[in-house]
């Protein structure tokens, strides 16, 4: 189909009616069948004749649309990208692990996938440990802090493994060769050393170089086994997020520049793109910044939602998204369907598995999230959707947050009840603390020492948080089972709420309690029928099974 006469052209669809107005103009163009064309997302790519291409710059100007680019096109940038796949630290610490990803990635031959990856293993963790080390061991000491010598014995020794060598990770991005990496990474944590400061600024920096490496030694790899291959650093092609170092939001116009710089490439050469999860580029610093911990699954639904993909499949160590945290509970088994909304609350209250902002990006494009085991890659893994069948839904899963501190406030009656509330929540606001993820005691001094002026405060710490995901329209049912199960192991629920979500009912113990909540829990709702559920419930003698 492609000829010299024909090229692509990637417009941002600003609205349903530019829509609208682009399939009359693409009728009225006649072009070949749309590379991307889809009403809901932000990106269109359309393919074009040249006379075509010219019409259509004057169309868009008129419908005050922008058109990014026209690229000539080859006979490849005819097949679209796909769908996108996140690789997490757990799927990609080691060679080995590489070579079976790598292997993974190839064994569907209909996907065109753009790949997101973390940094090596428990690298990330290494870099921090490594930069708080340095801040005190002297510069003299550097080259001796123990996680910088895993960092590199990991990477020198994966690259050795993988056979692939310095030219052909060159080849992999413009950016600077591997070697060199290793090597600015000492002299950063010289500087931290020199400095004895490591700011949220600059631990953005020095984590960076995880994901760096990671995706420059895994692009070199694909390129050796015959795969086309390019590396990008997500930083470089669009991901604008806020200032906050440590945490930084990702900002609106990311979406129109990552597909801008996708697709581009990807029209004029294909190659599978290799991008580091978890950074961006502040705003107005300009500096690396990071997405918070686990932030790759927030990167790929970003591309996701940028280019208007199929699926979003982040692939992880276990079966899926699971009942609870398997570490507290080896019996969890996998969720086979969640909504949006679900897996959002889920992570938000703590499960490991799902970074909190990551269904944001999928629910605003609509794209189904499939959570996967690049260890199990047969197992069916979690659906992730906007809606599903609720009929027979009672409890989904069950999280547990440790170590929370609860604040009990109680009004001096100085101010009335809205006036209370208000400045309750006005206090926390003006300390930057937000309710559920209070970090230091020394924040919540000033915190009691604020709300003391208009109550009587009192500061309750080690507590824990369970958190019971489902179907809230049988709140009654959950919440009776759940509290006789508690009744049975002795333990005294000191808070109940239910999120503004409706899918969530959250309940307060003490830390020590915890974990023993949950396996009852869990035994109680997953390892028993559910009509024998509803049966104890009503009929009223039923026994928690302990
Ligand atoms: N409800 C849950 N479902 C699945 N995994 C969970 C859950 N709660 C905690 N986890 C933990 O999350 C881990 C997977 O997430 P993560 O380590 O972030 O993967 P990756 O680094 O590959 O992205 C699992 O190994 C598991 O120990
Ligand atoms: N490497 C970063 C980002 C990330 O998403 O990692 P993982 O996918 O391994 O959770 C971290 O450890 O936080």
């Amino acid at each position: 189909m492609a000829n010299a006469l024909q090229f692509c052209a990637t417009v941002q669809a600003a609205s349903p009616v530019f829509s609208k107005r682009m399939h009359c103009q693409s009728s009225w163009h006649r072009p070949s069948p749309p590379l991307n064309y889809n009403y809901k997302f932000v990106a269109t790519s359309l393919v074009l004749s040249k006379r075509s291409r010219r019409s259509l710059k004057v169309s868009c100007e008129a419908a005050n649309v922008d058109l990014l680019e026209t690229n000539k096109i080859d006979k490849e940038a005819e097949k679209k990208i796909t769908c996108v796949m996140k690789f997490g630290g757990s799927s990609m610490a080691s060679a080995e692990r590489m070579r079976e990803v790598a292997e993974l990635i190839l064994s569907f031959p209909n996907e065109r996938p753009v790949i997101v990856l973390s940094a090596m293993g428990k690298t990330t963790n290494n870099l921090l440990l490594a930069g708080e080390k340095a801040v005190c061991c002297g510069v003299t000491n550097v080259d001796s802090i123990e996680e910088l010598g895993f960092i590199k014995e990991l990477h020198k020794r994966t690259v050795k493994e993988l056979e692939v060598d310095e030219s052909l990770i060159a080849k992999t991005s413009h950016a600077a060769p591997f070697a060199e990496h290793l090597e600015e990474l000492e002299q950063l944590l010289k500087g931290i050393a020199m400095m004895k400061e490591l700011t949220p600024r600059t631990k953005d920096y020095l984590v960076s170089f995880g994901e760096c490496m990671s995706t420059r030694i895994f692009a070199a790899y694909m390129i050796k086994i015959g795969a086309k291959a390019r590396q990008y650093d997500a930083f470089e092609i669009g991901f604008i997020t806020t200032d906050d170092f440590t945490n930084a939001d990702i900002l609106e116009a990311t979406y129109p520049a990552v597909a801008k710089s996708l697709l581009g490439d990807w029209i004029s050469d294909p190659a599978i793109p290799i991008v580091t999860g978890y950074l961006g580029k502040g705003w107005r610093s300009c500096a690396i910044t990071t997405l918070g911990r686990g932030g790759s699954d927030l990167t790929a639904t970003t591309i996701g939602k940028a280019l208007g993909l199929s699926e979003i499949q982040v692939w992880k160590d276990v079966d899926g998204v699971l009942t609870c945290d398997p570490n507290i509970y080896p019996h969890a088994e996998p969720v086979p369907y969640l909504t949006f909304d679900e897996a959002a609350e889920l992570a938000y209250f703590g499960a490991q598995v799902l970074h909190p902002q990551s269904m944001r990006p999928a629910r605003e494009g609509d794209i189904p999230v499939r959570v996967k085991n690049s260890y199990n890659p047969n197992a069916p893994g979690t659906l992730i959707t906007r809606s599903r069948d609720m009929s027979k839904a009672v409890l989904t899963s069950i999280v547990l947050k440790r170590n929370v501190t609860m604040l009990d406030i109680v009004s001096t009656r100085m101010l009335g009840q809205f006036g209370f509330l208000a400045k309750v929540f006005s206090t926390f606001e003006d300390l930057g603390i937000s309710v559920d993820v209070v970090a230091t005691s020394e924040e919540l001094d000033h915190v009691v020492e604020e709300l003391e002026k208009i109550a009587v405060v009192n500061l309750l710490q080690r507590r824990s948080i369970i958190s019971l995901i489902g179907n809230v329209q049988r709140s009654s049912l959950i919440l009776e089972k759940a509290f006789h199960v508690l009744r049975t192991l002795g333990v005294n629920v000191q808070m109940i709420s239910q999120g503004a979500s409706k899918v969530n009912i959250s309940l307060i113990v003490n830390d020590d309690e915890a974990e023993q909540c949950v396996k009852s829990l869990h035994k109680a709702f997953f390892e028993t029928d559910i009509s024998e559920l509803e049966w104890e419930c009503v009929s009223g003698n039923g026994s928690a099974s302990t």
